[in-house]
């Protein structure tokens, strides 16, 4: 019954999840360029914002999740938390409206490579302590929603994009205050596997958490495969890492007790960058701003 189900519900969204043809107008504003992702809950595109002669992204939630827990009130949610951030490195919201009955937000798009294609795509790689200034630079960002007791819980490459040589973070998608519920159908976390309960759990180590996790995608650019490749060795086998920067990660992933706070974790990080650069003999910031 199940799978009929789940059968069901795909076929319905296939036929109603269309999005809107490059050219559409809506709300007598916002011309459709191009479909920018169909994510679980919404359709994003960018869009010439015809008012303001700018480019936007407008966000629309798939027609499908209409009238679901999955649909409007994900949207919403969304919404506030964009209405309260004010930060340079964070996609401003420019509207909200319904149009053709479904709900839609416009914000400032963000122009430039995200870090997934940066690395994957145009095969940047990173030394460590290039590595652990990108991620002293999201932790400023990290802070101040921390500081607005908001957690993002889906720090990932993909969700980071380099403008003009300074990283903005998107997607608030997943984001929390603080004391909300982690999930809108269950009441906790329990019900999922152990590594979706720590980067989803409504608290500042989630992020922690994905900031771990960044600074190890990073650092792996530099690695190369043996040929015969070994699944059982650890990160900390296959990365020759400084001592403080190997301790800093495992309290991020939480191998170890994680941070507290993000005072405790900016001291390890730049004191783990300080002894990187020393073995690296680098004027990283140099670097960093020339490769990024
Ligand atoms: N403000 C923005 N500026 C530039 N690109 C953006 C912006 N917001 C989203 N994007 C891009 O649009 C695409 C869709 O993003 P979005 O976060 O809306 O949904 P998704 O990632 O496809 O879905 P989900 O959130 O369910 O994972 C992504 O490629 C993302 O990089």
């Amino acid at each position: 019954m199940q799978t009929l189900k789940a059968w069901w519900q795909g076929i319905y969204a296939w036929l109603v999840d269309r999005p809107y043809a490059a050219g559409t107008l809506i709300h007598g504003r916002y011309r459709i360029e191009q479909v920018l992702g169909m994510g679980s809950y919404g359709i994003t595109y960018l869009c010439l914002d015809a008012a303001a002669n700018t480019r936007c992204v407008l966000k629309q939630v798939r027609p499908s999740k209409l009238g679901s827990n999955k649909g409007q009130p994900v949207y919403e949610y969304e919404i506030a938390v964009l209405e309260q951030l004010d930060h340079p490195q964070i996609p401003k919201l420019l509207d909200r409206f319904t149009y053709d009955r479904q709900l839609f937000f416009a914000m400032e798009l963000v122009t430039g490579p995200n870090l997934e294609d940066l690395i994957f795509e145009e095969g940047r790689t990173m030394s460590e302590p290039e590595a652990l200034l990108v991620i002293l630079e999201l932790l400023d960002i990290v802070e101040y929603l921390h500081s607005r007791e908001l957690v993002h819980r889906d720090i990932r490459i993909p969700n980071v994009i380099l403008q003009n040589g300074s990283l903005h973070l998107i997607d608030f998608g997943l984001a929390r205050y603080l004391g909300d519920p982690a999930t809108y159908i269950e009441d906790n976390l329990d019900a999922y596997v152990w590594e979706k309960q720590i980067k989803r759990e409504v608290a500042f180590k989630s992020d922690y958490w994905g900031l771990g996790h960044f600074l190890l995608f990073l650092l792996y650019t530099t690695f190369s495969a043996p040929e015969v490749e070994d699944d059982t060795r650890t990160w900390e086998e296959e990365l020759d890492l400084h001592p403080a920067t190997q301790r800093l990660i495992r309290r991020l992933i939480q191998i170890d007790p994680p941070y507290e706070n993000a005072e405790e974790l900016r001291r390890d990080l730049e004191a783990a960058f300080s002894l990187s650069s020393k073995v690296h003999n680098s004027d990283s910031k140099l670097r960093y701003n020339k490769t990024i």
